[in-house]
This record gives C-alpha cells, structure tokens and sequence, in this order.
C-alpha cells in the first residue's frame, strides 16, 4: 500500500492577517508549513500546492524534505484537483489531504484515518458539537438549532486515490471540503476521532494558540535509552581489564583493543541511545591505529558525542557476566574509574557482576560478557 499526502496551502490567508499569507508566518521558531510538512514527511510522496507568487519562499521552506510543489487554483477544492492531477504520473493506494493551516496535527489522528481506509473509501477526522448552537444578527440571538449528530470536520482526510480523484473530476467546484466532494460522487465517509488540538489557524488569535501547542514539544525533555552489549574470550595471561581497573587473573582477555569488555558495553549504549552505531563502526577493527588501544578513548569518544549533541549522561549501568575473577571486591574502583572518564558522579555509575551458574561459555570460563544500559538527558 502506497500513501501520498497533498498539503493544500495555495491560500491567501485573508483572515489570519499579517505581514504574509499565514503558512509562512513563524510559530514556536518554524514557518507554519514547514511544521505541517515534518508531520507527513515519511510518506511515500508528499505533493505542496502552492499559490505561484509564493514559488521562492516554498523552495526554501522545503530544503532537505522530499515534497513536490505544485500550483494552485482559485478556491481551496481547485487546489486539491491540482494535487491530485499531479500525483497520477504515479498514483498512491490512499492519499491524506491536509490544510497546511493545521500544524499541530497529532499524528494519531491521521492514523486513525488511514487505519479506517482499509475497510471505507474515505474517513475523516471530526470533533462532535458539544456548545449550544444559536442563529443571531445584529449581535442578538435569533434561534437555536438542534446540535446532535453535527461535527466540526478537520484534515487530513484521507481517500482511496482513485475514487478520490474520479470525484473531484466530477464535481461542479466550490466545496468546502473533500468529503463533500467524496460524498458527492457516492462515497461511504467514516468519521474518526479528531483532537481539539488539531485547530486550524484561521485568525490571528490562532497563532499563539498554534505556539502554546507546539512550543513545548521544541524545549521539552528528550531522553534517550541505549543498550550495549560485548563479548571477549579469555587466553593466556595474568590480569584482565574491566571498566578501566586492571585485576589480577589467571588469563586476560583477548582483543583488538585492551579488550575491557564492560567499557565496551557501556560505550556502545551511549552509542546505541545516540542511534549512532556502535564501537565498530566509530573506530574499525580493520585499523591498525586501535591495535592495543586503551577503550578509555572510546567511551570519552561517546560521550563527547553526546554533549555536542546536547545530551547529558543521566546513568550507566553494566553487569559484568563471569564466574571468575570475583569483581565485587574491585567493583567500587571501577565505578570511580568510569566515573572519572565520563564526568559522572559515582551514584550515576553503576558496576555489578553475576555468574551463569556455571552455564554456557562464561560458565566454562571461556569469556567474559558484559551488558550495559546508558540514559542521555536534554532538557
Ligand atoms: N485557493 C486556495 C484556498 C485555500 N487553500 C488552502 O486550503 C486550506 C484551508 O483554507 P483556509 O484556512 O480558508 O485558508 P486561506 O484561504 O488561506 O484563508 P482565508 O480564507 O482567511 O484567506 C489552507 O491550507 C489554504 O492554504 C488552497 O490551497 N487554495
Ligand atoms: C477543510 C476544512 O479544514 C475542514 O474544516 C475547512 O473547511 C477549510 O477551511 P475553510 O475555512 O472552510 O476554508
């Protein structure tokens, strides 16, 4: 199944005022595009309608996303046609039609309506009329109506792209909307649930109201969970190096580097929360440089990555998997070694051990193992 979304913001803005039609003014530090964009960018095709005179400004606002832009027409029905048209050089499954003057969209929301795709050729998101509904003139009120069974429609509404397509063809112009059209042409619409959250910026008081949604997502607390985990087998030698501490043994452990099998572990959960790989790929096994490298500077080597990156090293925590040699006795040392390489209080490093019960290759004493856990922390 393919999915294309048309992001329609051909439109003038009239309502919103302003210096420039509203899909390029800035909310919470982006144009208003650019945010309803980001939210649709991992579809397989996302086509922008824009009005032509906003050519230059929607080349810009889209660098670094794949979009396709496409002109507009009069009215916001026209606009969508256009979209549509241009999608059929290669046509998507479904299709997300979305105002551009939605972007606070809560993407559960157009989950919902691509979910009810598979059993409706159309659905869309809607908010259930829960107010009083009055008519009025001359700013006094002149009736009620009766507000049960009457929604508030939102986008994206989503359509199977054929039928979508065939429907706007047939249509006369001058919808308000594309289950209009949809419903024009005999399609069966489902309504999903909407969010309140999912507002359209029409008039000026919608900019903050758009800013107080998405401001808080920029500058909240973002953190990262990475695992790590290692493996180096024994030969002949007299002492082992675990987490930075040389402890006397009757074999070492064989590697590449000094082959400290817990730093490795912690280093690669460091790695493993950044999502940016692991030690192997950071320092090859295949270069010579690393041969007998103390792993000290890959562990200093993640968490410099983490703090140019924004991120302060909340806690590690490694377990060290070997019936021998006992680390207890030496665990505090490590736990003050580690902290030292990675400018962490030791109540932030937590070293501990555990054997196999005699089990599998650290049972036979063959290796050791090692597995480790990292938080990272931006606020
Ligand atoms: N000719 C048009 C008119 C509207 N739209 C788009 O349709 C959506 C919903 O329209 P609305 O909120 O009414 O936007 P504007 O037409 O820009 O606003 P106004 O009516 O205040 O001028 C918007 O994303 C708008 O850019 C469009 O692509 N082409
Ligand atoms: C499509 C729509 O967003 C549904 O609520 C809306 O109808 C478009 O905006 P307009 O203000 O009606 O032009």
């Amino acid at each position: 199944m393919t999915t294309a979304a048309i992001i329609v913001a051909a439109g003038r803005g009239t309502r919103a005022k302003g210096p420039l039609p509203k899909q390029w003014q800035e909310v919470a530090g982006k144009p208003v595009a650019r945010w309803t964009l980001e939210a649709f960018c991992a579809l397989d095709q996302v086509i922008m309608v824009i009005h032509p005179d906003d050519e230059t400004r929607a080349m810009d606002l889209i660098n670094g996303l794949e979009v396709t832009l496409v002109h507009g027409a009069a009215d916001r029905a026209g606009s969508v046609r256009n979209g549509l048209e241009a999608l059929a050089i290669s046509p998507p499954d479904h299709v997300l039609i979305h105002d551009v003057a939605r972007p606070c969209l809560p993407w559960p929301v157009a989950q919902s309506v691509l979910d009810a795709l598979e059993a409706y050729s159309g659905a869309a998101p809607a908010l259930e009329v829960t107010d009083a509904l009055w008519t009025g003139a001359a700013q006094r009120v002149t009736g009620t109506r009766d507000r049960s069974g009457l929604f508030r429609a939102q986008t994206p509404q989503g359509f199977h792209y054929a039928a979508i397509l065939a429907a706007h063809r047939a249509h006369p112009g001058g919808a308000a909307d594309d289950v209009e059209v949809a419903r024009a042409a005999g399609m069966d619409v489902a309504i999903v649930p909407g969010d309140e959250r999912n507002l359209k910026i029409t008039g000026p008081d919608d900019f903050d109201r758009a800013a107080q949604l998405l401001a808080p997502k920029e500058n909240s607390m973002d953190i990262r969970l990475g695992n790590g985990f290692d493996v180096h087998a024994f030969e002949e030698g007299d002492h082992v190096i675990l987490c930075g501490v040389s402890v006397p043994h009757d074999r070492k452990l064989k590697g590449h580097s000094d082959a400290d099998v817990g730093m490795h572990a912690v280093t690669d959960a460091i790695y493993g929360a950044l999502a940016m790989g692991d030690i192997g790929r950071h320092f090859p096994p295949s270069d010579p440089q690393w041969k007998g490298a103390a792993s000290e500077i890959f562990l200093r080597h993640a968490c410099d990555l983490a703090r140019d990156k924004g991120f302060e090293i909340g806690n590690v925590d490694c377990t060290l998997i070997c019936e021998r040699p006992k680390v207890g006795p030496h665990a505090n040392a490590m736990m003050a070694e580690m902290g030292r390489i990675m400018g962490l209080p030791s109540d932030r490093v937590s070293i501990k051990a555990t054997t196999s019960e005699r089990l599998g290759f650290t049972g036979r004493e063959e290796g050791i193992a090692a597995l480790a856990t990292a938080t990272l922390v931006k606020t």
